[in-house]
């Protein structure tokens, strides 16, 4: 294997041409053996291994920069950059993490995860260079057609154009996000890689690249003018990339990593804002994941020799929190008329595709846009419509002011469906739900709520469309299993802000939302009661008020539980009021502490930030004894 002998990009350099398709083929096969046993993010990074070898061997990494956006594509990057042994750990607890990471290694740039980030990073940076000095400094940022559509990219290609610095886009076109890639910008890419005219200006334009490497630098530069002028006028017309001032390049065939050395070092010489388009195939190289292109995104477990998708062990009996969802939308949209749902490129990930199927002209994929998508269901709510509007918890980060200023301060009823709140596991830092109940709380006009289980996931759901519901409404759970076998339960509405008991106590009382109650459940079954009094408090914000007054006025130690960070959530909310009400109990407060965390199992997690069955009950213990 010529992998075998490849540590860094320093080695690969040092490898003659001709064995890159070899060396591609090598690290191909690790990354299919490796996940097939330890699985992560596996299409995309089957289709970037030609570009990342191409890269790599034409770039001064890590004096230029490169940045992967999203980073779920990085695993060759991974493997080329001294991570090729820890690669088999990726993503588990203190092994190295699926995406970028600066403190990872010096050859990551910059972190990514959440996407359409690196044309900005990118752009900083060969700014930077350029105030430096360092004209031979190369920024290049790897962004796929589905992180495109982010509103972020535009931002950045709109604001590239005018600088006159050493950034290289590259745009891996696969003509898929997690799910089919839609939109005007998909549309365009298609269009751009089949028209005639398009390909017959391209060839010029490689023409041309090609005498320039022949020609002295005076004339290059003439000719490289006369050029610019003559086309300029034609490829701005045509050309999207073109027009905000990028000089485009492409399409390209991404898994040619001959032809793509050879562009990468022609363009290395054009100085400028410049964008390589590049056609590649998800999942390339496993029959597979290219013919179900969805399901191989992140595939779990699989044969390595087959490609078989190897089913789960002991498949749990509960269904994930998504497909209650998703089901429940679609029985409620069938006698609402007005629900609507939305989501900014997760169908599969949040479960939208179930209502899709039964009615795809009520449901909106917008593309990854979680901006767009809030105003756009607000939008919606204001001319009397019911959105459910789903987007993970981290990702909702982006939206935060298309929530206050188009969206609360406007009082419309949107349903927000947070999914992934909490920590969620092997994605790590990036993708941890930690924030949403501390950033939310502080709106007004918003209801925020978390539901225990299945049935109460389905009843919040339901209350979100009754006519009598004011506002945007929060309901945020967690990624994976819940609880109940049976758990198509009946509607039924749920008072707004209303708390409920679920152990009476005497001497502690715990305070739990959303669905991590049942660890706290479980922890309190193992003292004798009736010692401890559990409340699932349902709702944040309004918080229960009555309750709470309940509560302090019988116990002196109360712990709160959320699985969110502790500062600003829940346990905060209930300071508060103790404050306000001049109440005077020992408050302990369990949830994600003031730090990042990194990836790991969730049950790893939870005992990491001390709030898993153990460490609830610990806390219990300690207050008894004191
Ligand atoms: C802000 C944000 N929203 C959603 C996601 C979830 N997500 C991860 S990869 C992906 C699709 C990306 O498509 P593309 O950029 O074309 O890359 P590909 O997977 O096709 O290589 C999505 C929607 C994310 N990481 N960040
Ligand atoms: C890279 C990315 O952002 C997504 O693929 C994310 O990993 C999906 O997470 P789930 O597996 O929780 O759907
Ligand atoms: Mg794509």
């Amino acid at each position: 294997m010529i992998l075998d002998k490849i540590n860094t990009p320093e080695d690969l350099r040092q490898l003659p041409e001709d064995s890159l398709i070899q060396l591609c083929a090598d690290i191909r096969q690790k990354i299919i053996e490796d996940c097939a046993e330890n699985p992560g993010h596996l299409g995309a990074s089957l289709g970037v291994i030609e570009l990342t070898v191409a890269l790599h061997y034409v770039l001064n990494t890590p004096y230029d920069n490169l940045i992967w956006d999203v980073g779920h594509q990085s695993y060759a990057h991974k493997i080329l950059t001294g991570r090729k042994d820890q690669f088999k750990m990726k993503r588990q607890f203190g092994g190295i993490s699926g995406f970028p990471k600066m403190s990872e290694s010096k050859y990551d740039s910059f972190g990514t995860g959440h996407s359409s980030t690196s044309i900005s990073a990118a752009l900083g940076m060969a700014i930077a260079a350029k105030i430096n000095g360092e004209t031979d400094r190369q920024s290049v940022a790897v962004i796929g057609d589905g992180s495109m559509t982010g509103g972020l990219a535009f931002e950045a290609l709109n604001n590239a154009g005018v600088h006159n610095s050493n950034l290289l886009v590259i745009l891996n076109d696969n003509n898929m996000a997690i799910d089919p890639n839609i939109g005007g910008l998909n549309d365009y890419l298609l269009d751009v890689t089949t028209s005639k005219t398009y390909n017959k200006l391209k060839e010029d334009v490689w023409h041309i690249l090609g005498k320039l490497n022949r020609i002295s630098p005076g004339m290059r530069s003439f000719i490289q003018n006369v050029d610019n002028s003559l086309k300029s006028l034609l490829l701005k017309r045509s050309n999207l990339f073109e027009a905000m001032g990028l000089r485009y390049f492409g399409p390209v065939d991404g898994h040619d990593v001959n032809h793509l050395v050879k562009i990468l070092r022609d363009m290395k010489k054009i100085n400028g804002p410049k964008l390589l388009h590049c056609i590649t195939v998800k999942g390339k190289g496993l029959k597979q994941a290219e013919a179900d292109q969805t399901t191989w995104h992140a595939p779990g477990k699989y044969n390595k020799d087959t490609g078989e998708l190897i089913k789960e062990q002991n498949p749990s009996p509960t269904p994930k929190f998504q497909d209650v969802f998703g089901y429940t939308l679609l029985e409620l949209a069938r006698a609402n008329d007005k629900i609507l749902g939305i989501t900014p490129a997760m169908p599969t990930g949040c479960s939208l595709n179930i209502m899709m199927k039964e009615m795809p002209e009520r449901c909106f994929d917008v593309g990854i846009a979680e901006q767009h998508a809030v105003t756009f269901s607000a939008g919606l709510a204001a001319k009397g419509f019911i959105p459910y509007c789903n987007i993970y918890s981290s990702f909702m980060q982006r939206a935060y002011d298309q929530v206050i200023h188009d969206t609360a301060l406007q009082n419309l009823q949107v349903v927000f469906c947070l999914d992934r709140g909490g920590i969620v596991g092997a994605d790590g830092a990036t993708h941890h739900g930690a924030y949403d109940l501390a950033y939310f709380r502080c709106i007004p006009n918003l209801t925020i709520s978390a539901p225990l289980n299945e049935e109460e996931l389905r009843n919040l759901m339901y209350t979100g469309q009754l006519p009598h519901q004011q506002g945007p409404l929060v309901i945020r759970y967690p990624r994976g299993n819940g609880f109940m076998t049976n758990w198509k339960t009946p509607f039924q509405e749920l008072p707004i802000g209303k708390g409920r008991c679920m152990i009476e106590g005497e001497e502690i009382a715990l305070l739990s939302i959303g669905a991590i109650g049942n660890l706290a459940q479980k922890a309190i079954a193992r003292i004798p009661r009736p010692t401890i009094g559990w409340y699932d408090m349902r709702f944040l914000k309004p918080i229960d008020e009555e309750l709470l007054h309940t509560i302090f006025s019988k116990f002196k130690k109360i712990i709160t539980l959320e699985d969110g960070t502790i500062i600003g959530g829940l346990g905060s909310a209930v300071i508060e009021f103790m404050n306000k009400y001049h109440y005077n109990a020992q408050v302990s407060r369990l949830g994600i502490p003031d730090k990042f965390i990194e990836h790991g199992s969730q049950q790893q997690l939870y005992k990491l930030c001390g709030y898993d069955e153990e460490a609830i009950y610990n806390q219990i213990c300690s207050l008894l004894k004191e």
